[in-house]
């Protein structure tokens, strides 16, 4: 059967829904994976599959006016994402319609629309009644020849399978960019964990043997939204623990940051991450007895 594969770009101003958007079509099938396949701008926030359709979906920061300079290189950053992109989506909110920012997006958009699809999507229509919707599809369409407009609500899930299917059709006919066993259903205690271990693989390079693992023990709800997660680092021998901890700690403070830092934005809300490194040797060996015995491998200690 005919695979198909490509990178698609969500734009839109601030607020526009496109994490909500993003976290729907990937839905519980996120891959966050050490070896990533790399475009050169942007960073792969999702894949998703549909039918033999593997959809990876790329990150670009919001687009806004650029005041600082700060702004202005993640506007740059944004653009650069969608420029790698076989299709992009742009997102514009339906009560807000066409605003001085989504004029500035059209704009930039002529510039890298030759060789890719563009697509609109109207996202939040509950908030809204059918006529502003016909009037703002026809007004955007008159500013810019879209390949095709979607009506959606992210949060409700209106409309977002049509787009997924309507993506699937557009990427291009090639290999899938991850093997399927790198897309499975993971829960979130081991997306987490994988977060951590990326990072840490990231930091330290070939340094340690790849037998390094990472657990979540414990993940607490807090009543103020945020949570409180605590990760163990394992390693098989007690002389690779320095060597994850880095000099007065900076390895393992450095790693905890980045590590925090992409949960916080995956989940959207405050993370506190409390990682222990701990030695636990010969892990794998026994993992490996305890499970052919039919026993489950709690951790050693
Ligand atoms: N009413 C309504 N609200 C929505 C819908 N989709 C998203 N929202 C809300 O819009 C707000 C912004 O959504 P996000 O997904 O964080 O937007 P974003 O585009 O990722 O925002 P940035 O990260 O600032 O670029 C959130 O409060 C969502 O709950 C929708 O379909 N209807």
């Amino acid at each position: 059967m005919t695979t198909r594969a490509g990178f698609i770009a969500l734009i839109g101003e601030p607020n526009a829904g496109k994490s909500t958007l993003l976290n729907r079509m990937v839905g519980a099938k996120v891959s966050i994976v050490t070896h990533k396949v790399q475009t050169t701008r942007a960073r792969i926030r999702g894949v998703a599959m549909e039918g033999q359709s593997q959809l990876v979906f790329v990150d670009t920061p919001g687009l806004f006016q650029p005041r600082r300079r700060l702004d202005r290189a993640m506007v740059a950053a944004a653009w650069g994402g969608a420029a790698d992109a076989d299709v992009v989506i742009l997102l514009i909110e339906a009560h807000r319609g066409v605003t001085e920012g989504v004029e500035r997006i059209l704009e930039g958009l002529t510039g890298i629309a030759k060789g890719r699809k563009v697509a609109l999507a109207i996202n939040k229509i509950d908030r809204v009644q059918a006529q502003v919707l016909l009037a703002l599809t026809k007004d955007m369409n008159e500013r810019f020849a879209f390949e095709k407009t979607f009506l959606i609500s992210a949060e409700r899930g209106h409309g977002v399978d049509d787009l997924r299917q309507w993506l699937a059709g557009e990427v291009p006919e090639g290999p899938w960019l991850y093997p399927e066993d790198q897309i499975a259903d993971l829960p979130m205690r081991m997306i987490a964990a994988e977060m951590t271990r990326e990072k840490l693989t990231l930091r330290l390079h070939q340094e340690l043997p790849y037998q390094l693992t990472v657990e979540t023990e414990n993940w607490e709800e807090r009543k103020d939204g945020s949570a409180r997660i605590d990760q163990v680092v394992y390693v098989v021998r007690d002389g690779h623990k320095g060597i994850v901890l880095g000099n007065k700690g900076e390895t393992i403070k450095a790693v905890s940051k980045a590590a925090r830092e992409e949960l916080e934005e995956f989940l959207g809300r405050r993370i506190h991450l409390f990682l222990q490194v701990k030695v636990r040797e010969n892990w794998q060996e026994e993992s490996e007895r305890y499970s052919e015995m039919g026993l489950d491998f709690k951790d050693g200690n």
